[in-house]
């Protein structure tokens, strides 16, 4: 049921403060709400609702896979924008991460239009209502186009087709009073951070600080920009392809379209790479002549700036999919390295390596601005358990560093437990290893972006700008060890 303007504010289904997961809807439903009750506004006509349609379906559907199946985003919309034009891709990938982005905020406004949430067997008109506002509220969509898809797409399914009035009245009173409602301080929702979990919130709380939590919240509730990283001459690309080259030698771009038709990709001149995720490669120091071992490498955007240096690098990975996609990535680029499959928790080399990289698996919590679905689909457990995971690789990797050699440790995860605490357990554990800290300014690394103890620790807020399309950075962790000779 549609609640009138005056009255009592219901709490969002789910989302942030109800302590239920995402997908996990509470109260009683009303009447009005089972029957879809609608008040006020009046049916689109087909003309409004036939464009477009695929992608919000696709749309709708990768938010479920995410919301309800607990997916990756990524995997969902590969697999449901197969037969899609790129445009349509493009919109269908544009809808799901805003929702994704912004969950407890659209909930929230949508919650306010309500007068009690909706039930169970309302959740694929939750998606579709979901679907409908980021359009309204957060993307440049005709409104209309925004209603009368949501509507059309409503009237698809049996456990949707019921509800076609209430998503058409609530769609149309967000077109009117939606910012109001989204932007309102404390007001329909009054929580600092609405669009994240409170156990990443409590967590990076403990960790970085009340207000960097919120900074960082905050960052990631926005776009990210399109980092590469070059195989050589920085300043060139940069300039070819309208970016800025930015200090750590990663060149950015915002608005850059389809990438594959960027100048350079098909040549090998660059990949995509976040510039955070561009630094623990370039903490080993590697050059010509010199051995080195990439263990957890696929995709391959470590081996291939390891490649580049001219080291010869051994890349290993678990996942024989995933490397193949390395040994792709590697051909497009016209770079080398001998490509292992195996655990990097057991693996035995013919000889010590002079650099040992382990960029470990880990709850990637550090890229939510880039993949909003992992704030939904990760909990405390991954961490825990990736943290034991973690310590395994990390053990193992140290074995296989020649004495005065380096090993390099990184995550992109802002969680301590699989950065900081993890090498802090390994130099507790054994005096065998040294810190080799970090200093500010080497490979463009500010200040501001290490630990009292000379590791990375990159911050979603760090590397502001005055534009912000050309803000931040994902949140990683790096830590450079020398092993004693
Ligand atoms: C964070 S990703 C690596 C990203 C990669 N370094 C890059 O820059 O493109 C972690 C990788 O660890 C791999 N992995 C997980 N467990 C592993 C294990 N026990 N041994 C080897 N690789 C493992 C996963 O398959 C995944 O490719």
């Amino acid at each position: 049921m549609t609640k009138s303007n005056d009255g009592n504010r219901h709490p969002p289904a789910g989302g942030r403060g109800t302590g239920k997961t995402p997908g996990n809807r509470g109260g009683k439903p009303s009447r009005g709400a089972q029957r879809g009750a609608v008040t006020g506004g009046s049916e689109p006509s087909a003309g409004e609702s036939a464009g477009g349609l695929g992608a919000r379906r696709a749309a709708a559907d990768a938010i479920d896979a995410v919301l309800v199946n607990g997916r990756p985003l990524e995997e969902a919309l590969e697999r449901l924008t197969r037969d899609l034009d790129e445009r349509d891709r493009g919109l269908a990938r544009m809808i799901a991460a805003s929702v994704l982005r912004r969950l407890g905020s659209l909930r929230a406004a949508i919650g306010a239009c309500l007068e009690s949430p909706l039930p169970e067997r309302g959740r694929r008109a939750e998606t579709l209502l979901l679907v409908g506002a980021a359009q309204i509220l957060l993307m440049d969509v005709p409104d209309h186009a925004a209603v009368g898809t949501s509507v059309t797409l409503a009237a698809e399914q049996p456990a949707s087709a019921g509800y076609k009035g209430l998503i058409n009245a609530v769609l149309r009173r967000l077109t009117r009073e939606g910012r109001a409602l989204l932007e309102a301080p404390g007001g329909a929702h009054p929580d600092l951070a609405p669009d994240l979990p409170d156990w990443l919130m409590a967590g990076w709380s403990r960790a970085y600080g009340a207000e960097a939590a919120a900074r960082a919240a905050a960052m990631l509730g926005t776009e990210a920009p399109l980092d590469i990283s070059v195989k050589a001459d920085g300043e060139g690309w940069a300039e070819k392809l309208g970016g800025r080259l930015l200090p750590t030698g990663s060149i950015r771009l915002v608005g850059a379209g389809n990438i594959t038709a960027l100048p350079g990709f098909s040549d090998g001149a660059w990949w995509v790479q976040d510039a955070a995720a561009a630094l623990p490669a370039r903490l080993m120091r590697a050059g010509t002549g010199m051995r080195v071992a990439d263990l957890c490498a696929a995709p391959g955007g470590k081996t291939a700036q390891l490649a580049a240096t001219g080291a010869h690098v051994t890349a290993l990975d678990r996942s024989g999919s995933r490397l193949k996609r390395l040994s792709q990535n590697l051909a497009r680029l016209g770079l080398e390295a001998e490509v292992v499959e195996a655990d990097a928790a057991a693996w035995q080399a013919a000889q010590p390596f002079d650099a040992v990289l382990i960029d470990a698996p880990c709850s990637a919590t550090g890229t939510i601005r880039r993949h909003p679905d992992v704030a939904w689909t990760k909990g405390p457990r991954d961490v825990a358990s990736l943290a034991g995971l973690q310590a395994r690789l990390l053990d193992h990797a140290a074995t296989l560093v020649r004495p005065g050699g380096c090993l390099v440790y990184s995550t992109c995860s802002l969680e301590p437990e699989e950065g900081e605490q993890q090498v802090a357990r390994l130099l507790a554990a054994s005096d065998a290893f040294e810190r080799d800290p970090v200093l500010p300014g080497e490979s463009g690394i500010a200040a501001e972006w290490l630990t009292a103890a000379g590791e990375v620790r990159t911050l979603p807020y760090h590397l502001p700008d005055p534009d912000p399309r050309y803000a931040g950075l994902d949140g990683f962790f790096a830590a450079r060890l020398r092993r004693r000779g």
